[in-house]
């Protein structure tokens, strides 16, 4: 017998979820590096990689389901942003990204990148932040498909290499095409208030500049109360653990802060055994906004619409119960007023087309 709740979706959920307009706001553009294009780019720039690392596309990605942690997915993440070299490179594995998505009803999406894991190796921001953007700018013009670039500091690294990055990506900043700071990697170790400083620094540069922070993932509800009272951020990516405090729940439905929930990613990395663990039912009980993301779909077994599927399967939500996480999704976007409109009002044209369940 099956320990988990496990759904069978209706033809008309598929369908449904499948149009519904959805928003991503947690998706790391390594973490889309899909096994096949890895092995390509690094027969391309002539990267060898460590001993014991697979040597195939498809031993590669049988050696993802067996990661016990963060940490241990990282160590082959960081090994893989080694293949990207050239704005190309970038371009190509963005627009790979944001082709695939648009076929499964992604109309406005988030971006991070890291530039730490570039620049360590000689590449220069600007590089990799053109190559980006110019698969976004495609995408908009033959999609429609509106996106934010979020950079992100990665938390293992030192504070003095933190703050060097932001002096690179100054112009970026205050131009306000870097639209948003993160902090990923690692989390444990490294608490968000080691980074109140750069944060700061990052804010003195351009106040427009939004912020967010992987917090309560693996470390407690506390990191997510110090990322909110050390960093100011404006949303929690991931927050999942913010359901082992009341008070933090209580504050987040308050002050309406959403979470970048990644249910794939959580089992992946171990967070929980099974998407029907996480609390998804009782953020809606408890009006704490969220939002379902892939993070890093090449390596955790799916994209948004995969996620979104997943979630139904085990939480069998209503139709009323999706159009809440969609408005919410379109709602914590960090697109202006005239976009949200617009994705709300598609909402509601979705909503009508198809039948209750
Ligand atoms: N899920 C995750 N948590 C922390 N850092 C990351 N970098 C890429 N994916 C990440
Ligand atoms: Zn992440």
């Amino acid at each position: 017998m099956c320990e988990f709740p496990n759904h069978e979706l209706s033809e008309n959920q598929v369908a449904f979820l499948t149009e519904i307009p959805k928003c991503e706001h947690h998706l790391h553009i390594e973490g889309t590096l899909e096994p096949k294009l890895l092995f390509q780019l690094a027969e391309k720039n002539s990267i060898t990689f460590p001993q014991g690392f697979p040597t195939t596309h498809e031993e590669l990605a049988e050696s993802y389901n067996h990661f016990s942690n963060l940490q241990d997915f990282l160590d082959v993440y960081y090994i893989g942003c080694n293949v990207l070299i050239s704005e190309e490179d970038f371009y190509l594995l963005t627009l790979e990204y944001l082709t695939k998505v648009s076929k499964q009803g992604l109309k406005h999406t988030e971006i991070f990148f890291d530039p730490q894991s570039h620049t360590a190796r000689g590449l220069t921001i600007d590089l990799v932040f053109n190559g980006i953007q110019r698969a976004c700018d495609e995408i908009l013009a033959k999609k429609g498909i509106t996106t934010k670039i979020i950079m992100c500091l990665l938390r293992h690294c030192t504070i003095e290499d933190c703050s060097e990055t932001i002096d690179l990506a100054e112009h970026l900043i205050k131009e306000g095409k870097i639209h948003g700071l993160g902090l990923d990697s690692s989390e444990k170790p490294f608490p968000p208030e080691l980074f109140e400083q750069i944060y700061l620094k990052a804010k003195a540069l351009n106040p427009k500049l939004r912020l967010t922070a992987h917090a309560g993932e693996e470390g407690d509800s506390s990191y997510i109360t110090t990322a909110l009272d050390k960093l100011n951020v404006e949303r929690i990516d991931h927050g999942v653990r913010s359901i082992e405090d009341p008070k933090v729940i209580a504050r987040l439905a308050k002050n309406k802060i959403m979470l970048s929930v990644c249910p794939l990613s959580n089992v992946v990395l171990r967070v929980v055994k099974n998407v029907s663990e996480l609390p998804i039912r009782k953020f809606l009980d408890a009006n704490v906004p969220f939002s379902i993301n892939s993070d890093d779909p090449a390596y955790f077994g799916g994209y948004i619409l995969d996620n979104y599927l997943e979630v139904q399967r085990r939480f069998n939500l209503s139709k009323k119960d999706w159009a809440i996480i969609a408005t919410n999704a379109i709602l914590g976007s960090w697109c202006d007023e005239e976009r949200k409109t617009e994705l709300l009002l598609n909402l509601e044209t979705v909503m009508n087309k198809f039948e209750d369940f």
